[in-house]
C-alpha cells in the first residue's frame, strides 16, 4: 500500500481534479481560492482539471477554470477551443468535450481510421468481405461540412482479411491505426468514436464466430445490413421466431463495486492479465436464470469469498470484448473476510475511500471502463 500514499499537496490536487471531473463547481471554486496554482496541476493521470471537466461535459466548471487568472493553456489545441467556449459558440457540453479531445490528441494516439468508398470498393468483390451498416452521422448543420459533402455520411464497418498495413495506406487520415489492444486503445478514443468501434467490433466478431447455423450446421447468408444471418436450410427450426439463433450475441455481464459494511472502503481486485498495479471492480457473466442481483452476489462470493446483501443498479455500458453489456451495480457487503479464487482473481483488497478517489487519477488505475469510474465516483460521493 506504500506506493499509494500521498503527500498533503498531492491529496489536495487529486481532490481538486476529482471535483472538476465530477462537475462540482462549488468545491472547484473553494480549492482555487485556497491554492490558485492548483489550476494547472496534472495529478497522476497527466490530465488537468480543465481536461477532465471538458471530457465529462461540465460546462460550468470549464467556464470557471477558463475565467481564472492563473489559467495556463498548456495543451496544444487548447486555446482555440477555449476561445470558442468563451464566445459561447459551442453551447453543448458533449460537443465541447468531443472537440476538446480531438484537438487534444497527441501525435501518435489512437484515432479511428476512416476510408471513403472509393478507397475500399474493390474489397466488396471479395467473398470473405463482411459489410456492416453502422448508421448515418448526425449533423446539425449538414452544409457546415468541411469535406465538401453536404449530406451526412453513412458509416459502414468492413470485415476483411486484407493486410492491415496495406489498408492503412489507402486512408487519407494521418496518425491513425488499427487498434492492437482493444481494451487500451478503446479508452484512447473519444466517446463518439469508442461507440462506433464498439458497435463495429461486436458485430464483426459475431460474424467471424458464427459462420454456420448453430441449430443444424448449414451455411448461412448475411442479411439486414449485417445484423442477421439466415440459415440456408429451409427446413431449419432456426427460421422461426424465438428459435432464431441468427442474431448478433449480447452477453450480459455484471460489474460491481462492493462497499464494506463500514461504508468507507470498497473491494477491488486484479486478474493476472491486468498490468502491474492495476485493480478494478469485480465482474462476471450473468448465468441463465439469474437476476442481476443474484449474479452480483454469486460472482462476488465466487471470486472473493465476500458475501453481499443489497445490490443497486447504477449504469451500463456496451463492452465489445467481444459482445458484453456490462451492467454496473453498487453492492453492500455483509461479510468482510477475503478469500480469492485464484483461478479468476490474483488479489483483492478493501481500499479506503480516499484511495478509491486516487484510483480515478493514478495512472495504473486510470479508467478501465466508464462504468467502473461511475461506480467509484458514486461511492466517493456517498459520504
Ligand atoms: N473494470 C472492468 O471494466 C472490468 C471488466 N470486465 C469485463 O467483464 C466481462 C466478464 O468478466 P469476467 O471476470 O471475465 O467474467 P467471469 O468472472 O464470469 O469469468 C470469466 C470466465 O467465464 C467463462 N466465460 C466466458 N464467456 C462466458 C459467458 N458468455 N458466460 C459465462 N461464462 C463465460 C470463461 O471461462 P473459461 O475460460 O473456462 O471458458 C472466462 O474465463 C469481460 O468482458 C471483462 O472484459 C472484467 C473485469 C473488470
Ligand atoms: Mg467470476
Ligand atoms: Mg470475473
Ligand atoms: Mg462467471
Ligand atoms: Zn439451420
Amino acid at each position: 500500500m506504500t506506493s499509494l500514499q500521498m503527500s498533503a499537496k498531492e491529496e489536495m490536487v487529486e481532490k481538486f481534479l476529482d471535483a472538476a471531473a465530477r462537475g462540482d463547481v462549488v468545491l472547484v471554486t473553494a480549492h482555487l481560492a485556497q491554492l490558485p496554482s492548483v489550476i494547472n496541476q496534472t495529478g497522476y493521470s497527466g490530465w488537468t482539471a480543465l481536461m477532465l471537466a471538458a471530457r465529462n461535459g461540465h460546462y460550468d466548471v470549464v467556464e470557471k477554470l477558463l475565467s481564472h487568472r492563473y489559467m495556463q493553456y498548456a495543451l496544444k489545441g487548447a486555446k482555440p477551443v477555449a476561445k470558442r467556449c468563451k464566445n459561447k459558440k459551442i453551447k453543448e457540453s458533449t460537443t465541447f468535450s468531443q472537440k476538446w479531445l480531438k484537438l487534444g490528441l497527441k501525435k501518435g494516439e489512437t484515432k479511428l481510421c476512416r476510408f471513403r468508398y472509393d478507397a475500399v470498393k474493390d474489397l466488396f468483390q471479395k467473398p470473405a468481405t463482411v459489410l456492416i451498416f453502422l448508421g448515418v452521422e448526425k449533423r446539425k448543420n449538414p452544409s457546415s461540412s468541411s469535406d465538401g459533402v453536404r449530406e451526412p455520411p453513412a458509416w459502414f464497418a468492413i470485415g476483411t482479411d486484407e493486410d492491415t498495413v496495406e489498408l492503412l495506406k489507402r486512408s487519407r487520415e494521418k496518425n491513425c491505426c488499427f487498434p492492437k489492444s482493444p481494451h487500451r486503445d478503446l479508452l484512447k478514443l473519444n466517446e463518439e468514436e469508442a461507440g462506433v468501434m464498439a458497435q463495429a467490433r461486436s458485430v464483426l466478431a459475431w460474424h467471424s464466430r458464427y459462420s454456420f447455423c448453430p441449430t443444424c450446421g448449414s451455411s448461412t447468408s448475411l442479411e439486414e445490413a449485417g445484423y442477421k444471418r439466415k440459415c440456408l436450410n429451409s427446413e431449419c427450426r432456426s427460421q422461426q421466431g424465438v428459435h432464431n439463433t441468427c442474431y448478433p450475441r449480447v452477453d450480459p455481464v455484471v460489474i460491481m463495486l462492493v462497499i464494506h459494511p463500514d461504508g468507507n472502503q470498497c473491494l477491488l481486485g486484479r486478474k493476472k492479465m491486468f498490468p502491474a498495479g492495476f485493480f478494478s471492480c469485480l465482474a462476471g457473466f450473468v448465468e441463465p436464470g439469474e437476476s442481476l442481483e443474484e449474479a452480483v452476489r454469486r460472482e462476488v462470493e465466487e471470486e472473493s469469498g465476500v458475501k453481499v446483501g443489497p445490490v443497486h443498479y447504477v449504469s451500463c455500458q456496451p463492452w465489445p470484448m467481444p459482445s458484453s453489456l456490462m451492467m454496473g451495480c453498487l453492492a453492500v457487503a455483509v461479510s468482510t473476510d477475503i478469500r480469492v479464487d485464484e483461478s479468476e482473481i490474483e488479489e483483492a483488497h478493501w481500499f479506503p475511500r480516499h484511495l478509491s478517489s486516487l484510483t480515478l487519477g493514478k495512472k495504473n488505475f486510470y479508467p478501465f471502463s466508464q462504468t467502473t469510474n461511475q461506480l467509484i465516483i458514486r461511492h466517493i460521493n456517498q459520504q
